[in-house]
């Protein structure tokens, strides 16, 4: 391990502050170093009472952990929310005074955001902390990749700062954020359900239906939300601890404004990039789980061959590969899907992969290809269309890409379903399924329940 001398971030800060003209002027100063161990939940829970603004992220293979703490710098867009935020994004990687000798993806100057579903759905009360794109450059960020430890302090400095007296600041609060402190407990039960009228619910899907089959579109992805009462405030750490326990294969995400946190456990990758090399998925389609081997083992056969169900799937696969064709080559897509099985549910899926040309971003991929036909449908403006029109709901950032990326180009976004929004001592879940020309209101419907599952059984039901 490198040891790196404290004094070494003063000198950093020192730097870049005597470069500064003016009182306005601000510059990123990030500084990485490999640190022995540290728990990315107890970082989490310590950051509790030092800074607001957590975000916690591991991927589906547990390969990168990354829990954020605080803000160093935030970037947030209402319109035109790519743009804007990769203007944001170049003009602060182009001006920061970056130390980090390790090229490992996740380390240094990492944005941690996401945005909403659809921006130009009306926003409601529910989701009025969450911009229709907001990324955050943690203060803290701990990253655990591979079995490396790597801890990153992120300041922006003025004029007026005194590096010597920011970087002993720094110190102590790292300290405490480095101090091992148990979870605190669950204790947590639900007073109160609220949901829309299933009913209500199913004549929306009906009406879908009608809609394909009239021509005017193929496949429509309609949501419901689930709102919960607890008996007391709803603690984050211990929420994410039972996800990590109960979703294996799943991207566990918490991403916190204020009293608000958007937490969820979701299969589905919406694009990796790695070095140039591009991952996506189609995941669409879904089966429960079988009681027994056997069991499990037909339904999955029967999953494989159902038409409803491959139709759903298709149109993801060939929305995707349309949406990367101009940004990839090498692009690789098997002709026939797999059923990969999850902890309540199993589903459709086709791995994508790709190389990325040079000259385009992970954020270029994230805007060709949100929303795909797994949360949207298809053709894109009719399905949103219908969605804005008949759901009657606020997805806010539910269905939408949540992420992270690097000053290196690499960045990962999952699509954010399986989710909730915690609001002190409530919560709202959200669950949708891809409506296409054969489906069933009441099928749909027993769909979204056991979509509702993982959150609804780490937060008491
Ligand atoms: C919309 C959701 O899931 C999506 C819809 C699926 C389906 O209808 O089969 C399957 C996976 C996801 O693409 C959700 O979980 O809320
Ligand atoms: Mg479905």
């Amino acid at each position: 391990m490198i040891e790196i001398k404290e004094d070494q971030i003063a000198s950093l800060l020192k730097e870049a502050i005597e470069q500064l003209r003016t009182e306005d002027d601000r510059r990123l100063v990030s500084f990485t170093k490999k640190i022995a161990t540290a728990n990315p939940l107890q970082f989490f829970e310590a950051a509790k009472h030092i800074r607001e603004n957590r975000a916690f992220w591991t991927s589906s293979s547990q390969m990168l952990w990354l829990t954020g703490v605080g803000t160093a710098f935030e970037m947030g867009a209402d319109e035109s929310r790519f743009e804007v935020i990769e203007a944001a994004w170049n003009k602060i990687l182009n001006e920061a005074y970056i130390h980090n000798p390790y090229e490992v993806p996740g380390t240094g100057i990492v944005a941690i955001g996401g945005m909403s579903f659809d921006p130009e759905n009306t926003q409601t009360e529910l989701w009025k902390k969450f911009r229709p794109s907001q990324f955050r450059i943690p203060e803290f960020l701990l990253t655990k990749y591979d079995s490396s430890y790597y801890l990153t302090i992120n300041v922006c400095v003025r004029k007026n700062d005194h590096a010597k007296q920011l970087a002993e600041e720094l110190r102590l609060i790292e300290q405490k954020l480095l101090t091992e402190r148990a979870l605190p407990d669950h204790g947590l039960y639900i007073q109160d359900e609220n949901e829309m009228d299933s009913d209500k619910w199913m004549d929306i899907v009906r009406r879908a239906t009608e809609e394909i089959r009239k021509q005017n579109v193929e496949k429509i992805v309609l949501a419901r939300e689930l709102r919960l009462t607890f008996n007391r405030r709803a603690d984050i750490s211990p929420v994410l601890n039972n996800l990590l326990k109960t979703q294996p294969n799943s991207y566990i995400f918490a991403y916190e404004i204020g009293d608000d946190c958007f937490v969820g456990a979701t299969p589905e990758r919406l694009v990796k990039v790695e070095k140039n090399k591009l991952l996506s998925t189609c995941l669409a389609g879904t089966a429960p789980r079988g009681e027994t081997k056997e069991e499990d083992m037909k339904i999955s056969e029967a999953l494989l061959n159902d038409e409803k169900n491959r139709q759903e799937h298709d149109f993801v696969v060939q929305m995707i590969k349309r949406g990367i064709k101009d940004y990839c080559t090498q692009v690789a897509i098997p002709d026939e899907p797999i059923v990969r099985p999850f902890k309540n549910l199993q589903h459709l899926y086709t791995p994508v992969t790709a190389q990325l040309k040079d000259g385009y971003t992970i954020l270029d991929i994230v805007k060709q290809l949100h929303p795909t036909p797994a949360l949207g449908g298809s053709p894109k403006e009719e399905s949103l269309a219908f969605i804005r029109e008949h759901e009657l709901l606020d997805r806010g950032w539910y269905g939408a890409p949540i992420g992270w990326m690097d000053s290196s180009n690499n960045g990962e976004f999952a699509v954010a379903i399986r989710s909730a929004l915690i609001q002190k001592n409530q919560a709202s879940l959200f669950a949708g399924c891809g409506v296409v020309k054969d489906s069933d209101p009441q099928s749909e419907y027993e769909e979204t329940k056991i979509k509702l599952l993982p959150m609804l059984t780490v937060l008491g039901g």
